[in-house]
């Protein structure tokens, strides 16, 4: 089988939360251009519409699913509902993920730093569990790709409110846990820590904090923050045959910023 076959996703099918934008929605067009059908979890029914609206533009089939994969509960409803009606999946990421900036440590309250795990841990967890553990009976396997951070391998400057890292940190460890259990099944699970990209987040910190986001730039050996689209095939990699001995990996994309 040539290179490229090995990493088409024909006949596939991939879950991702929050797709609507961002890092997500690159993953999950370039998963689309591979040839996988998806599914996309939001909040945002418009947003959520134009992704799938651009991955039906490839000839693939997408649903989306509106709700707040931050509150446990509804994940999990989320997860069971989409396996029973769209199932079995054999490609998982779960992308959403989010922080509070400036809060300092001693300063932050116990319900923020509870969200922060719930949308970044939690979620990982259920879906990983429901959507992910549906594909432990699949002939061929699964793949499962956990979007963490390179904040869960070193403190971010000048965000604070360290839930965010403490998350992060935590979704690496579930990764390389739950890739060693299993592995013997085919089913692999990965982690993708990307640096900084200017997806909305950041914008939003860049206008109000241009100093601080100036010298996080020149921070970065290559120059520049990272653009979403390069997420697109390091995706399509890891939801491939080509992969099939990768896993428990931390694959980190930051243009070098851990370098230093
Ligand atoms: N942008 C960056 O520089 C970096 C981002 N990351 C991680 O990448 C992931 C995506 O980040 P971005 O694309 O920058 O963010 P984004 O805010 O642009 O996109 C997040 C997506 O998740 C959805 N979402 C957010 N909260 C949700 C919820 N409670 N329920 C359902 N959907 C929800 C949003 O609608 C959106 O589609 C996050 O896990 C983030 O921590 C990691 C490292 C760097
Ligand atoms: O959202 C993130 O995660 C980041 O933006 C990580 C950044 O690269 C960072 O904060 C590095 O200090």
């Amino acid at each position: 089988m040539s290179i490229w076959d090995r990493l088409r996703l024909d006949g596939r099918k991939l879950f991702i939360t929050g797709g609507s934008r961002g890092l997500g929605r690159e993953m999950a067009l370039a998963i689309a251009e591979a040839g996988a059908d998806v599914v996309l979890v939001g909040r945002d029914a418009e947003s959520l519409e134009r992704t799938a609206e651009d991955i039906r533009g490839f000839g693939r089939n997408a649903h989306t699913i509106i709700g707040d994969i931050g509150q446990p509960e509804q994940a999990e409803q989320i997860c069971r509902d989409a396996l029973a009606e769209h199932g079995p999946f054999e490609i998982l990421i779960n992308n959403v993920g989010g922080r509070r900036i400036n809060v300092p440590t001693e300063e932050l309250p116990l319900d923020d730093w509870q969200t922060i795990l719930d949308l970044n841990l939690t979620s990982t967890f259920l879906c990983t569990k429901i959507i992910g553990g549906a594909m432990l009976k699949l002939p061929g396997g699964g793949r499962v790709i956990n979007n963490a951070s390179i904040s869960g391998m070193i403190a971010s400057r000048n965000i604070g409110g360290r839930s965010y890292e403490a998350s992060k940190a935590a979704v690496i460890a579930f990764t390389r846990a739950t890739a060693a259990d299993w592995a013997p099944q085919g089913v692999t699970v990965n982690a993708i820590c990307p640096g900084g990209f200017m997806t909305e987040p950041n914008q939003r910190w860049a206008k109000d904090n241009p100093s601080v986001i100036e010298s996080f730039e020149a921070a970065i050996p290559a120059g520049k923050f990272g653009d979403p689209e390069d997420l697109g095939p390091l995706a399509v990699y890891l939801a491939s045959d080509a992969s099939r001995y990768m896993t428990g990996a931390t694959l980190v994309i930051d243009g070098g910023y851990t370098l230093w």
